[in-house]
Order: C-alpha cells, then sequence, then structure tokens
C-alpha cells in the first residue's frame, strides 16, 4: 500500500500545530499485572504473566509494574520471575509504605519500587487512622531504606487529585531530598479533567525537579485524555493498562495512549503492530473482552457498513479511518447491511470474486435489504454468496 502525503499509515492532527507549545518527552510504565489486576474477578497465572511482560517488552514499554509482592507468596515468585527475564524494559513493583513491603520487593530483584502513600483528609482519617506527619515520616523512611539498598524509588501520592496542592509539593520535595527518581500523581478515583490534569501537573512540574508520573482512573472516561494533558504540562511516566482494564472503570489504556502519542505528538517509536495481538491475549487471561465499539482494538475499530462510507474506503480507507488498521496489527471489515448502498455491495462481491450483471444484481440488492431490515442483522460473506448462487442459478 502506498505511503505517501495522501496514503499515510495515519493521518496526524495537524492542528496540533496551532496549540503544541513544545515536544513532550514521555515514557510508558505499563500498570496491567499489577493495577490490571485489581480488576475484581481477574488473576493472572505466573506464565500468563510473563508472556504478557514479554509482549509489552516488544512492544518497547520501557517500564512495566509487575504486581504488588506483599500479596501473596505466589505473587512474589511472579514478581521475581518476571524481574529474572532479562527484558529491556525495567522491572517495578508495588509497596506500601514500609519496610516489610521494600525488603519483600529487594527479595524479587526488581529495579524499581513503587512506594505510595495516601495523603487526602479521606484516606488519612478513614484508612489509616493517623495523622498526616506520622504517615509520612513512615514513608519517608521506607523510601529511604529501598534508595540504601539500591533501588531506583518512585514515591506514588495515591488520591494526589484530593489532596492539597501545597501538601503535595511538601511531600514530593520531601521525597525529593532522599533522592526519589520518580514522583507519582495518581488519580485514583478518576475525578480529573483534562484542564485540571494540565493544571496540577504544571503545579507539581514548576515545584519540583524529579521525573512526574501520572496514574489515571477513567471513572469519568477521561483516563487517556487526563494522561495526554498531563504529559503536555510535563508528565514524563504515564501510566497504562492494556485494554484499559483496573481498579472500577479501568485505567488508561495502552493501546489508546500509544496511537495518541503518535496521531497527536508524532512519537513513533513504539511497535504498535502488537497492539491488537496483546489485546486479545489480556482479554484471554482476564477474561474481559473490550467493548465492541472500544477505540484501536474493539470488533468495531475497523469495521464499516454505511454505503458511502464504504464507497469512499474502497478507494481510499483513509477518507474514513484515522489510522490503518495494520499499523496496529488490526483488520478491516466491510459489513454487508441495512446500510450498504450499491458501489458498496459491488465492491465487496467484486473482492470475492463475483461480477453480476444488472438484473442479477439489483435481485441481490434488494434481498440484502429485505433481509438485514426484517431480521435487524448484517448478512455475512457464506450468506452472501449462497444468495449470489440462487440468483444465478435461477437467471442461468
Ligand atoms: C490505589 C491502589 O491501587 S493501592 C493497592 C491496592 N491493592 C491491593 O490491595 C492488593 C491486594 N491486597 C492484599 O492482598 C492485601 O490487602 C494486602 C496483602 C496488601 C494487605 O493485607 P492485610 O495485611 O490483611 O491488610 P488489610 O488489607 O486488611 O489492610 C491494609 C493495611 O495496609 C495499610 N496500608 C494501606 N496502604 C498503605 C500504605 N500506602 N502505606 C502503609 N500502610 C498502608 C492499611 O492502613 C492497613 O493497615 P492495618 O492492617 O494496620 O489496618
Ligand atoms: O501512582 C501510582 O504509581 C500508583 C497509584 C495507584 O495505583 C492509584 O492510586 O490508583
Amino acid at each position: 500500500m502506498q505511503n505517501d502525503e495522501l496514503y499515510p499509515e495515519y493521518c496526524r492532527n495537524k492542528l496540533m500545530d496551532f496549540v503544541k507549545k513544545r515536544d513532550i518527552k514521555i515514557e510508558i510504565c505499563d500498570v496491567t499485572l499489577r493495577d490490571g489486576e485489581q480488576t475484581p474477578g481477574v488473576a493472572f497465572s505466573k506464565e500468563q504473566k510473563m508472556s504478557i511482560a514479554r509482549h509489552l517488552d516488544e512492544i518497547g514499554i520501557e517500564v512495566i509494574e509487575a504486581g504488588f509482592p506483599v500479596v501473596s507468596e505466589s505473587e512474589k515468585e511472579i514478581v521475581k520471575s518476571i524481574a529474572q527475564m532479562n527484558l529491556d524494559a525495567k522491572i517495578c513493583c508495588l509497596c506500601r509504605s514500609t519496610q516489610k513491603d521494600v525488603e519483600t520487593a529487594l527479595d524479587c530483584d526488581v529495579d524499581i519500587v513503587s512506594v505510595f502513600l495516601a495523603m487526602s483528609d479521606l484516606h488519612l482519617k478513614y484508612k489509616y487512622h493517623k495523622d498526616l506527619n506520622e504517615m509520612l515520616s513512615v514513608a519517608m523512611d521506607a523510601i529511604e531504606y529501598a534508595k540504601d539498598h539500591g533501588l531506583g524509588v518512585r514515591f506514588a501520592a495515591e488520591d494526589a487529585t484530593r489532596t492539597p496542592i501545597d501538601r503535595l509539593i511538601s511531600a514530593f520535595k520531601q521525597a525529593e531530598e532522599r533522592k526519589v527518581d520518580y514522583v507519582s500523581i495518581a488519580d485514583t478515583v478518576g475525578i480529573l479533567n483534562p484542564s485540571t490534569a494540565k493544571y496540577l501537573t504544571n503545579q507539581i512540574y514548576k515545584a519540583v525537579n524529579t521525573k512526574i508520573c501520572i496514574h489515571c482512573h477513567d471513572d469519568l472516561g477521561m483516563a487517556v485524555a487526563n494522561t495526554l494533558a498531563a504529559a503536555e504540562a510535563g508528565a514524563y511516566q504515564l501510566h497504562t493498562t492494556v485494554n484499559g482494564i483496573g481498579e472500577r472503570a479501568g485505567n488508561a489504556a495502552l493501546e489508546e495512549v500509544l496511537v495518541g502519542l503518535r496521531v497527536q505528538y508524532g512519537i513513533e517509536r513504539y511497535n504498535l503492530k502488537g497492539l491488537v495481538d496483546l489485546s486479545k491475549e489480556v482479554a484471554c487471561y482476564s477474561k474481559i473482552t473490550p467493548a465492541i465499539n472500544k477505540a484501536v482494538v474493539g470488533e468495531n475499530a475497523f469495521s464499516h457498513e454505511s454505503g458511502i462510507h464504504v464507497a469512499a474506503i474502497l478507494e481510499n480507507p483513509r477518507t474514513y479511518e484515522l489510522f490503518l488498521p495494520e499499523m496496529v496489527g488490526g483488520q478491516r471489515n466491510l459489513i454487508v447491511g441495512k446500510h450498504t448502498g450499491t458501489k458498496a455491495l459491488a465492491g465487496i462481491i467484486k473482492n470475492m470474486g463475483y461480477e453480476l450483471d444488472e438484473e442479477d444484481f439489483n435481485l441481490l440488492f434488494d434481498q440484502v435489504k429485505m433481509i438485514t431490515e426484517k431480521e435487524q442483522r448484517s448478512v455475512n460473506r457464506d450468506e452472501l454468496e449462497t444468495l449470489m448462487m440462487n440468483i444465478l442459478e435461477i437467471s442461468d
């Protein structure tokens, strides 16, 4: 397929030239194996986690959060096995703000620990039943312990988006004094929108010199938009999960963030061709099929039925596709249904190796309209073939 100005693999959003202030510098930390696995009912096996980790690495993901080792002995074993896979990606795991959790992580040979602490009034009062200073002091001890033992450290502020900003900055500065490698803004309950994601990230960016992570949940359906908005405001490490699985409504979907980075920001280094297969793998292991209309990996992401669309697509798919299915390892489906037009039907049967004279074609077209409207469904290729055979038999 041609690949020039009129035939690109994807259409760059040229409107970005008017709004973009600077190029963004990012890396991805995929948390499918940790936050993704916190989806109710999901429990990946060791083999499944290792396979997902390998495929994330092949896509070029820089950091893989492999799990939360204190959850169980077997989880600890799995995180260790992933850390020993010798992947290009750095391996990270979650730790509460306790020395015990960091010790467990050390046993796993991970590169990075994510030491998390909530500092919002709600969490301090109803979860820890302790005051901020007491919890912060415990967190700083855990961070020092991790750094003293040679670990990379992320200090993750759980519920950061409901925490006073000055409190957040002061805690991040304390962590910075202990030479943490990252500070994380976690939108734990998904309250952000793109404007507030930008504002908050920018406030942190101006106040600290440490790399900022953004961890978004999708309770308002804005996790991907918030993640990209935060990246524009200076967030460096973007957290994602495959198919957007995760707590409640899930996390920012890896496939959407990566395609967004390419189309909106010109970041081309990720191997997107593995995305559809990875989505299927995670759907199978998690037993959660993405919604049919899910961006990038949903069954309908590259399906077209409308006559006007299909007629144009048959000439050039870019007319109605922002990016080609091949870019993400997907496939285009041209559906025969109520909305199929004559050009579309002629093109589809031609691709199937048929050509009908005008009378037979009109008969086929009428039958397609009748079946799809009466039975409220589409007509698959086998059925279409049978209809054509019957028509040809009668007309012979
Ligand atoms: C935002 C997030 O996604 S946070 C991660 C959520 N993930 C999970 O919870 C993973 C699954 N969890 C588990 O398997 C278990 O809850 C475990 C192994 C982590 C802990 O189990 P238990 O020891 O039985 O504790 P339990 O779950 O009842 O309570 C959690 C304890 O951790 C404490 N805790 C929670 N977060 C933190 C933190 N960031 N730093 C320090 N302590 C914390 C709570 O205050 C509570 O302490 P308490 O036992 O003294 O009251
Ligand atoms: O910010 C992080 O790295 C993790 C926090 C998290 O999982 C959350 O708050 O939902």
